[in-house]
């Protein structure tokens, strides 16, 4: 599969660092050239922990150095800053001074023999404060911590991202934003806002999941060789267009609209019949060859798509279906949620559903289930608060495929679908915030319920619901705002664009 997979941290750890940091440097030196345009004579500051994060920031610093930019190294812990990063940068004819500014801090550190001979450094005679040299430069490199950062910034750590974030200087992130957690996405307190993330190897799920997506800005892969040895068990993968391309349901010459899959649309209320139309114009573009609508809101429905084969007469009278989607706009039908729950085909939960879906029914199911929750809806089922699931989200889909022993689709700014099986969760890598209108879910929902009766399994069907849904929020947008409506109708646009590129 042609995914882009992140590895765990301990295969960096585990290589020999020496040849993978001159990778890493030279990647990082040449992004840091094309944001600058011209780096001769330019102004960086390097912010440099005291871990190999500073060493590629001052390795880099040395080469943009030798290239006849000023740069400058701020040393949070002078005395544990890397050596060889340090002498490349002297050599260089870089300055180096501590985080208060003060050479002397820097200077001593030659002292101690690990940053040999700091001293020489042309630093000594820098008199101005580290954040006045933040707020003079042209660019600024986060070296302060890489995937080796425990818990939020410090706080002579978190005073530098502060300052980085007043300056007028592009910030260019190393490995990853200071401060933001590699593995989950979580930020806690103070981190680095980067205008750009140079990252090494393999994405981090921190640069993929909000909320610390944000503050990567864009972000740009370095290879530095770890292709051959990264391990199958990545803990986070993204579809790409090819991936997609070959999972849709497209129909031969033995097809006809049985075999391709009929849908069971279960939704909408008196109260709400427009979820209903929505959910079903989902539906139509998700490649099954039939859509059933069952509940009150029929003559909504044929009056807007005639082809739907509608009944009011509850889901196990309206015939065969091989999926059902089951919630959107349902109100507080329990009934008809029940009776979809019991079915043997694979479910969609959505919306109301999720809330009026009795738990053991759903883990006692033996074919799949797809639950499609926001966060609010996924807070309320984990019985915490909303803003625990917006700042841990890796975490909360999978803990919710582990307790309804469903695959779990989590919308929002960053969509994830996890497995109960476990394996790697996918990020939708498509959408736009535009997205975030009333309806859209309930479209996404009929698109990935028809994926699942064409056949794809409940990890696919959310993925590539997802995808097409995100692509077409894009294509519809374009800049402004949509209805939802709007995105069904670009689902088509969406799936030539990933069929025929
Ligand atoms: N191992 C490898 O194969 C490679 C590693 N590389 C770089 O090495 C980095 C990892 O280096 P390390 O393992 O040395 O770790 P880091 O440099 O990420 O961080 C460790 C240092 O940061 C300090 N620190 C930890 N949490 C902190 C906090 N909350 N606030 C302030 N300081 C904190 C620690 O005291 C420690 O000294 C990667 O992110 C990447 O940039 C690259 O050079 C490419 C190759
Ligand atoms: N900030 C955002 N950025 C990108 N996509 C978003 C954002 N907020 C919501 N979305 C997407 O918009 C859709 C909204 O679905 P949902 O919350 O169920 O709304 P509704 O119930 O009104 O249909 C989901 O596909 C979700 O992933
Ligand atoms: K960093």
């Amino acid at each position: 599969m042609e995914t882009v997979r992140t590895a765990e941290r301990e295969l960096m750890a585990r290589l020999p660092d020496g040849a993978l940091m001159q990778r890493a440097a030279a990647g990082l030196a040449a992004a840091c050239a094309d944001l600058l345009g011209r780096v001769y004579g330019s102004r960086v500051v390097l912010l440099v922990g005291s871990g190999d994060n500073g060493g590629d920031a001052l390795y880099a610093g040395a080469r943009l150095a030798r290239r006849g930019a000023g740069v400058t190294a701020v040393l949070l812990a002078p005395e544990r800053a890397h050596a060889g990063g340090l002498g490349a940068l002297r050599r260089a004819a870089g300055r180096v001074v501590g985080a208060g500014g003060d050479a002397g801090a820097a200077a001593s550190a030659g002292a101690t023999g690990t940053a040999a001979s700091v001293a020489s450094v042309a630093s000594v005679a820098s008199s101005a404060s580290a954040e006045e040299l933040i707020a003079r430069a042209d660019l600024v490199v986060d070296g302060i911590v890489g995937i080796g950062g425990k818990g939020g910034l410090r706080p002579d750590a978190e005073a530098l991202a502060a300052a980085a974030g007043r300056a007028r200087a592009a910030v260019v992130a190393v490995d990853l934003p200071s401060g933001v957690d590699a593995d989950t996405g979580e930020v806690r307190g103070a981190a680095v806002r980067a205008d750009l993330t140079v990252t090494f190897g393999t994405h981090k799920p921190g640069l993929l999941i909000d909320p610390a997506r944000e503050y990567a800005g864009s972000v740009r892969l370095v290879d530095i060789g770890l292709g051959e040895v990264l391990p199958d068990g990545a803990e986070l993968e993204a579809l790409q267009h090819a991936d997609v391309a070959r999972l849709l349901p497209v129909p031969t010459g033995e097809s006809d609209k049985y075999r391709r899959g009929v849908v069971g649309i279960a939704a909408g209320s008196d109260r709400y019949p427009g979820a209903a139309v929505l959910a079903v114009s989902g539906a139509l573009r998700g490649g099954a060859g039939a859509v059933r609508y069952v509940g009150p809101a029929g003559d909504a429905v044929i009056a807007r798509f005639p082809e739907t084969l509608v009944s009011d007469r509850g889901p196990h009278k309206a015939g065969r279906v091989q999926a059902w989607v089951v919630g959107p706009g349902a109100g507080e039908d329990a009934g008809t949620v029940a009776e979809v729950v019991a079915a043997d085909v694979p479910v969609l939960i959505d919306a109301d559903g999720l809330r009026l879906a009795d738990a053991d029914a759903v883990r006692a199911r033996t074919a799949p289930t797809l639950m499609t929750p926001h966060a609010g809806e996924a807070a309320a089922l984990l019985g915490v608060a909303r803003e625990e699931v917006e700042h841990g989200r890796l975490a909360a889909a999978r803990e919710l495929a582990a307790r309804y022993d469903a695959t779990v689709l989590l919308k929002g700014s960053t969509t994830l679908v996890a497995d109960p099986a476990g394996g790697a969760v996918r990020v939708n890598p498509t959408g736009t915030a535009w997205l975030a209108t009333a309806g859209s879910g309930d479209v996404l929902s009929g698109l990935a319920g028809s994926l699942l009766a064409a056949g794809l399994s409940a990890l696919d069907a959310g993925s590539v619901g997802a995808y097409l849904h995100g692509l077409a929020g894009r294509f519809a947008a374009d800049g402004a705002p949509v209805g939802a409506h709007d995105v069904a109708d670009a689902i088509r646009r969406a799936w030539r664009d990933v069929y025929l590129d």
